[in-house]
């Protein structure tokens, strides 16, 4: 049986918000419908998708590089550091990325380290409408030392 490590969020949470050109429509228009929650949080975006949720909905994001540029990249690392508690990352499942390797890669480092991910709107409609988004809240982590021992002492 794995065992977990515990991890305590604050009931204002860091956001990471990115869409794919396809689904920028998408992202905005869920974005809008809830303004009201999303100003209470503290959002992180890649660099188009951030000048969009700017500019149309007057909204506070910290921009990083555009996703070809390395913006899923910085996000997955900022993951790993502990920095963000919720992706809502609406990909393109019907049109291939010149950066795709980075977008699986963001996708697994979001899993390692439990972390919740909405890919569509109806996903993100549940996470944003869950009670653990207001709440402080434990997350369980699993504890890959111990894995990575037990796999050792497998060898
Ligand atoms: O490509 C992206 C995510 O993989 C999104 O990047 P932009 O927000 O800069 O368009």
């Amino acid at each position: 049986m794995p065992s977990y490590n515990i991890i305590e969020m604050g009931s204002r949470k860091r956001i990471a918000l990115v869409a794919h050109d396809n689904k920028k429509r998408d992202l905005i228009e869920w974005a809008r419908y809830n303004r009201a929650i999303l100003v209470e949080h503290d959002l992180y975006a890649t660099g188009t998708t951030g000048a969009l949720l700017a500019e149309s909905l007057d909204l506070q994001v910290t921009r990083l590089q555009s996703g070809p540029l390395g913006g899923d990249q910085q996000i997955g690392a900022m993951i790993s550091q502990g920095e963000i508690d919720f992706v809502i990352f609406f990909w393109d499942p019907l049109e291939p990325q010149p950066h795709d390797p980075d977008v699986k890669a963001l996708l697994r480092i979001a899993v390692v380290w439990n972390i919740p991910v909405a890919c569509n709107r109806s996903t993100a409609d549940f996470l944003i409408s869950s009670s653990l988004m207001h709440d402080p809240y434990e997350r369980l982590m699993q504890d890959y030392e111990e894995y990575k021992q037990r796999l050792k002492n497998k060898a």
